[in-house]
């Protein structure tokens, strides 16, 4: 028998329907039903969804829920949330119901600039060479501005320079940073443009040799802010509180509790950022890094008492989310998101996430604090084991009520709960 091989050339010429041919054909599925599955593009159109990736052979369909109770600078929002997770939708609702009648959330940001980093290396006199490339700013200001005049006349492009020597083992590197305004644009495609055209004239002016040209996604200069004060009646009173501040310093100290702490903040921030058809890896690796930014891996989100007594918390975290550019403008749900949210900016839409991220991060530490994650998580959680176990129709709420019932939310007992009810024992 021949061996079959991955390497096949020219795979990204053939059709979408082609390509799923040669993939089942691998997989020895060539006789299987499994082509339609794979034709079956849902509300990406087929001929968008072989634009928009390589080597397209289909789409992968997740949830898209709505979170209601958002009230974020006055305004009602419902906000879409893209995730497959249970409970992670509701979890925000149940956080913005509890804050709705005190005012809801309130959000800022830091502005809409992007850095992008250029390395220089073999430069045996790294201070020489920074003052060099600092001195001419005015000169970078035109070159980098040259590159996108449509975002300077919507009002963005360079705005300010940097330029950091970094010890690196085989010596040091001198690391220009470009920060430009990117506006509504995430603006990965936008600086990393510029620092292309820049990196032959720094090269010149310092006679080093630049290696990256690449957007820094430490977004540090694009922070979305949220804050909201929790009333101590609404969220069941001082020992409630008093428990979620407790879970908030386990995570502002203890790197292992803070990487599942930012991971709950990530299931809202990350949902919004996937509905509206962002990049989210973008988003995680700026949240992450800035999250490690003391020296220690720690909370993205404060927790404190206020002067009433009321739980105040509040979340600031890199959001370079765009309006314009990847599958934002081009997929035909990411506008219908945007379109529910009325979404106008980039700089609204980012404002929004926070509020959602910190409504997420206040429900998983309520419940965490006091009746623990399991009840609320794992009851909403238990329709779907009911359906891995086999249930159909009527049968997957049964066998679920049964398995909060008893407290167990596992397959196997989900198997012979449903065994029981076709046995008519249950
Ligand atoms: C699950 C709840 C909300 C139950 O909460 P509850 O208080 O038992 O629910 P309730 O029936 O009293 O309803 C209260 C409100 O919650 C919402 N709600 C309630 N049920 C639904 C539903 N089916 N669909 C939509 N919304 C729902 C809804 O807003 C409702 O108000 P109403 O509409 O009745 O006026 C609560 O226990 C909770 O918020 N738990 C936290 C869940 C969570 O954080 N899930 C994330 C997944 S776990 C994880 O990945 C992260 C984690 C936890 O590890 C992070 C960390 O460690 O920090
Ligand atoms: N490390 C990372 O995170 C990386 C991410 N990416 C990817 O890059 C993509 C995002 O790049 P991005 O630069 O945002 O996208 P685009 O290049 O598609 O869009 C940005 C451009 O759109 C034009 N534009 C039109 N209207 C506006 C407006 N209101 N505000 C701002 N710009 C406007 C601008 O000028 P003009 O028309 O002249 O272009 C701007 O440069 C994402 O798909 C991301 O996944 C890519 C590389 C690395």
């Amino acid at each position: 028998m021949t061996q079959k091989t991955s390497r096949i050339s020219g795979f990204h010429k053939l059709s979408v329907s082609e390509r799923i041919d040669q993939a089942l054909a691998f997989a020895g599925l060539a006789d299987s039903d499994l082509k339609a599955l794979f034709l079956d593009t849902g509300n990406l159109p087929a001929e968008r969804v072989d634009q928009l990736i390589e080597n397209a052979v289909g789409t992968m369909n997740i949830p898209v829920g709505v979170a209601t109770n958002l009230l974020i600078d006055g305004k009602d929002y419902l906000v879409p949330m893209a995730t497959e997770e249970s409970s992670v939708v509701a979890a925000v609702c149940n956080a913005a119901r509890q804050c709705y009648d005190s005012g809801g959330f309130v959000t800022s940001m830091s502005g809409t600039r992007m850095i992008a980093q250029v390395q220089l290396v073999d430069v045996p006199d790294p201070g020489n060479a920074r003052l060099s490339i600092l001195e001419r700013a005015e000169e970078i200001r035109a070159i980098c501005d040259d590159c996108d005049p449509v975002l300077v006349r919507l009002g963005g492009g360079f705005r300010d320079l940097e330029v950091r020597i970094v010890d690196a083992p085989s010596g040091p590197m001198v690391v220009t940073h470009l920060i430009v305004d990117t506006r509504d644009a995430m603006g990965a495609n936008a600086v990393n443009t510029m620092a292309e055209k820049l990196a032959p004239h720094i090269e010149s002016w310092t006679g080093g040799r630049v290696y990256l040209r690449i957007l820094s996604n430490l977004a540090d200069r694009r922070l979305a802010r949220a804050r909201c004060v929790w009333k101590l009646d609404a969220i069941g009173g001082a020992a409630v509180r008093d428990g979620m501040i407790k879970a908030y310093e386990f995570a502002l100290m203890d790197p292992y509790r803070a990487a599942t702490h930012n991971k709950g903040i990530m299931n809202g921030v990350t949902a919004v950022v996937m509905a509206t058809g962002n990049d989210t890896r973008a988003i995680e690796a700026g949240a992450h890094a800035y999250a490690a930014r003391k020296g220690w891996y720690s909370s993205l989100t404060q927790w404190e008492v206020t002067r009433d007594g009321d739980l105040a918390g509040s979340l600031e975290m890199p959001m370079a989310v765009g309006l314009i550019g990847g599958a934002t403008k081009l997929h035909p749900m990411a506008r219908a998101c945007l379109q529910i949210m009325d979404i106008q900016s980039a700089e609204q839409l980012s404002r929004v996430i926070a509020a959602v991220g910190l409504a997420q991060n206040f429900s998983a530490l309520k419940a965490l604090a006091t009746e623990g994650i399991q009840k609320g998580h794992m009851s909403l959680h238990s329709q779907n084991i009911a359906l891995m176990a086999g249930a159909q129709g009527d049968e997957i709420a049964r066998v679920a009520r049964r398995l909060v019932e008893l407290g167990t939310v596992r397959i196997d007992i989900a198997e012979a709960e449903l065994k029981k009810l076709r046995d008519g024992g249950v």
